[in-house]
This record gives C-alpha cells, sequence and structure tokens, in this order.
C-alpha cells in the first residue's frame, strides 16, 4: 500500500515551483483534437495521472501524441483520420474526457463518448454541456452507456448557461470554434482555465473574445491549425503550498504564482492574519503564530474555489476560534470531514456547511484519501498534527499533484512516500530523475 507519512510540526520555509494546471492542460488537450492541420506543441504539462489518461483517450481516437516528460512538452498530432468513440473504460476513468465530445464534433460531424457517470464529490450531471450542443444544432441521443452526438453542420448560436459549468462552457467553445457563424455564451464560467483555453485556440486560428467574463464570443472559422502553448502555472496548487506556508508559520514563496488567479484565497488568508506580499518573482507567505477564525463560501470564480475547500478546512480548524465552510459547488464535497475527526479534530456537519471548532489539537492517525483534493487537506493536516500520520489512497492525490511529498520535504517538512512491500519492507514508489518521473506509463 502506498501511503505518505508526515511527522508534523515542521515550519516550512524557502521557495516552491508550481507546474501546469490540470483543470487547463486536460481541455487543451481535447481541444487539440481540432487542428486539422499540423501538430500542437503543448508546453508546462504536469505529470498527472489524469494526463496520462487524457493521452490515452486521444491515442484512442487514433491521435498520435509524444511525450518528453524531462522538458514537459507534448506533441498532440491529430492531422489523421480520427475515430469518433472514446470507450468506457477512459471515459469512467476520468470524468474531465467528456471534454473531447465538443471537438470531436466539430471536427467529425459526430462523435459516441461514455457517460461519465458520478463521482465521489458529487453526481455531476452533463445536462449543460449537452443543452449547449443542441442549440448549435446537435442531435444527441443516449444509448447503452454512450452519448451520440451528430451534426451535418454546427450553426452559432446564442447560449445562456442556468449555471457556469466550467466543463460546459469548455465543451461548447470548443464545439463553437468551428461552428458557422457566431455563438454567444452567456453566464459562462470564467476560471483562468477558461481563459488558457481560449488563449490556445485562439492561437490556433479561432476567434474568441470575452474568455474570463461572463460572455463569451466566438465566430466560427473553417479550420484549425496546430500551435505552440505553455500552460498556465496552476492555481490549486500554488494555493495548497499557501495554506500550507499559512498553518506552519512558515515563510514560503510560491515561485511565479499569479495573485490574480488566487484573490479570494488570498483575501481570506489576509482576513486569518497571514502576511502575503505579491513580489515580481511570485508569492511569499508568512504565516501568524495565531490565525483568526474566517467564514467561507464556495462560489464559481472569481468566488472562492471549490477546488481549495478541502485544503482551507484544515486552515480554519487551526484558527483560535470557531469557522464556517459553506460548499455551493458540489453537494458531497466533506468527505475528509470524518478522517480529519479521526486525527482529533472537532467539526461538525449541518447540511452543506461545516462548523470547524478550533485551535484544533490534531493527532497523527492513519487516514485515506476520498477524493483529491481531500487527500491534499489530509496531508496539510498531517502537516500541522502531533505524531505521525499515514495517508493512504494516494490514487486520488496523483490524479492532481505531481510529487507533493517531495515539494514539502524540500521546505523542511518531514514527509516520505513509501510503498510498504508484502514483507513489510518500505520502498520508494516513485523513481526521480532530478525534477523527472521516469517510466511512470
Ligand atoms: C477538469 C476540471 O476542470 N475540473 C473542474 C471543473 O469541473 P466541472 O467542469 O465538472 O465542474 P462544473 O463547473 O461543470 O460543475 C459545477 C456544478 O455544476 C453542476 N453541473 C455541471 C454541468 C452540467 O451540465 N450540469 C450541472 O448541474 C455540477 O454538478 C456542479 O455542481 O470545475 C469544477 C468547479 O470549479 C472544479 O471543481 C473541477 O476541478
Ligand atoms: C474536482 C476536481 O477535478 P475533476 O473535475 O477532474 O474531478 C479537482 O481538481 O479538484
Amino acid at each position: 500500500m502506498e501511503e505518505i507519512i508526515i511527522n508534523g510540526g515542521h515550519r516550512l520555509t524557502g521557495s516552491v515551483r508550481i507546474d501546469g494546471a490540470k483543470n487547463a492542460v486536460l481541455p487543451i488537450m481535447a481541444a487539440a483534437l481540432l487542428a486539422g492541420e499540423g501538430v500542437n506543441q503543448i508546453e508546462n504539462v504536469p505529470l498527472l495521472a489524469d494526463v496520462l489518461t487524457m493521452r490515452l483517450v486521444l491515442e484512442a481516437l487514433n491521435v498520435h501524441t509524444e511525450f518528453d516528460k524531462r522538458d514537459r512538452v507534448l506533441m498532440i498530432d491529430a492531422t489523421g483520420r480520427l475515430s469518433e468513440e472514446a470507450p468506457f473504460e477512459l471515459v469512467s476513468k476520468m470524468r474531465a474526457s467528456i471534454v473531447v465530445l465538443g471537438p470531436l464534433l466539430a471536427r467529425l460531424g459526430k462523435a459516441k463518448v461514455a457517460m461519465p457517470g458520478g463521482c465521489a464529490i458529487g453526481s455531476r450531471p452533463i445536462d449543460l454541456h449537452l443543452k449547449g450542443l443542441r442549440q448549435l444544432g446537435a442531435k444527441i441521443t443516449q444509448n447503452n452507456g454512450f452519448i451520440e452526438a451528430e451534426a451535418s453542420k454546427l450553426i452559432g448560436a446564442p447560449i445562456y448557461l442556468d449555471f457556469p459549468s466550467v466543463g460546459a462552457t469548455e465543451n461548447i467553445m470548443m464545439a463553437a470554434v468551428l461552428a458557422e457563424g457566431t455563438t454567444y455564451i452567456d453566464n459562462a464560467a470564467r476560471e483562468p482555465e477558461i481563459v488558457d483555453l481560449a488563449i490556445f485556440l485562439t492561437s490556433m486560428g479561432a476567434k474568441i473574445t470575452g474568455a474570463g467574463t461572463e460572455t463569451i464570443k466566438i465566430v466560427g472559422v473553417s479550420k484549425l491549425n496546430g500551435t505552440i502553448h505553455p500552460v498556465v502555472q496552476d492555481r490549486i496548487e500554488a494555493g495548497t503550498f499557501m495554506v500550507a506556508a499559512a498553518i506552519t508559520q512558515g515563510n514560503v514563496l510560491i515561485k511565479d504564482a499569479i495573485a490574480a488567479h488566487n484573490r479570494p484565497l488570498i483575501s481570506k488568508l489576509l482576513e486569518m492574519g497571514v502576511t502575503i506580499d505579491e513580489l515580481p518573482e511570485g508569492i511569499r507567505v508568512v504565516g501568524p503564530e495565531k490565525l483568526q477564525p474566517v467564514n467561507v463560501k464556495t462560489m464559481p470564480h472569481p468566488g472562492f474555489p471549490t477546488d481549495m475547500q478541502p485544503q482551507m478546512t484544515i486552515a480554519q480548524l487551526m484558527a483560535d476560534g470557531t469557522s464556517l465552510m459553506n460548499e455551493t459547488v458540489f453537494e458531497n464535497r466533506f468527505m475528509h470531514v470524518n478522517e480529519l475527526r479521526r486525527m482529533n479534530a472537532q467539526i461538525e456537519i449541518e447540511g452543506n456547511t461545516v462548523l470547524l471548532h478550533g485551535p484544533a489539537e490534531l493527532n497523527g492517525a492513519p487516514v485515506e484519501a476520498t477524493d483529491l483534493r481531500a487527500a491534499a487537506a489530509l496531508v496539510l493536516a498531517g502537516l500541522v498534527a502531533d505524531g505521525e500520520t499515514r495517508v493512504s489512497k494516494l490514487n486520488y492525490l496523483d490524479r492532481g499533484y505531481y510529487l507533493l511529498h517531495q515539494k514539502l520535504s524540500q521546505l523542511g517538512a518531514d514527509i516520505r512516500r513509501s510503498d510498504v512491500a508484502e514483507d513489510g519492507a518500505e520502498r520508494p514508489i516513485l523513481n526521480v530523475v532530478g525534477n523527472n518521473v521516469s517510466a511512470q506509463n
């Protein structure tokens, strides 16, 4: 069983480099399907399990890919004869693979993608994706667990999203870039990853304005070409390190972090008494002796990100008093709470709100991750717990963090990753070469 083993109580100091964003690279990899000519060169690609899964999805669609893991460059050549079917085995492994639906439909006039199903944090329907694609003229049916979409021609249209869904905005954008005429997406998602996707598509030859605002305008073009694109920095990984510094009375420079992408987190950490300096070289975070309690509500961007909610609850637990966390985006994103209770945390759940009673005196314990950000939160809890914490089910962590344990160790945490073999002996699981992982797929 792979575990991260942490002995809490160490101050974090130094600087840390953040990788490219998972939530930007996945739709960008799907958008590469739109290039009928030329090869796409995606740079700053994070070495994550989800990236490897999306690469398999592309290869199942007959796309040729080459991944230079040392330099983090992924070449995607979608100029060959593509298949329209994204298989169940891969889509069921990663919900985000649903974003191949829009580009496949635009490129081939048809697509068959397995229904992604729910996941631990919520039921996560895709009705808004399908409604938008239908408004562009697609005929969509659901048969035997697959979504089948067809359109001899996509035609631009005004589309209003009932909720600013990130995935629906991306799927619709990627279909509309090759549609005839103009599409407006109203109440669009405004996340920085939407902006990065729009930059990528524009560089491929698409005509998009308004990404990052609530109305995105897309004027369809007849073809798109391959381009070169560096993936934007992962604001959630950056935010996770900001919380790590805040709770350990640390002093950490998050290199090249983009403050504008983490405004809601910065604002809440300042309220808690954390010192934050926005410098040309990044964001410096200095944790105080005592954190002040603070109430937080998750919202679509530019609200407080749900992907930082579990990590933020650790800062709230360490604060001097009771804090509230209200989760409004996903209906089941408090699964880390039961594990934290095993570490002696005093937490009450009332509907979609938790009351976190601080300052917690956390005890190290064996705990299990239940989803990606829960895994990160448990690692953070281990940094401030008394004694040894062992976090298992690291497959969740590997979806979104590359060598988190190594980066924390370089900042002074007592943390290691092990694979406990049959004979009980521990051995490192990742074959690390410099800042690279070899033979991971
Ligand atoms: C790969 C990726 O980028 N994942 C991110 C993306 O997920 P994802 O794109 O799945 O998230 P959405 O913004 O679509 O979902 C937000 C809410 O809208 C609901 N909804 C969504 C679509 C739909 O058709 N119908 C519907 O009801 C969902 O169930 C959820 O309650 O944005 C989420 C919200 O910031 C993040 O937590 C995820 O990390
Ligand atoms: C929920 C997340 O991702 P996904 O949408 O890929 O499950 C996340 O990154 O926290």
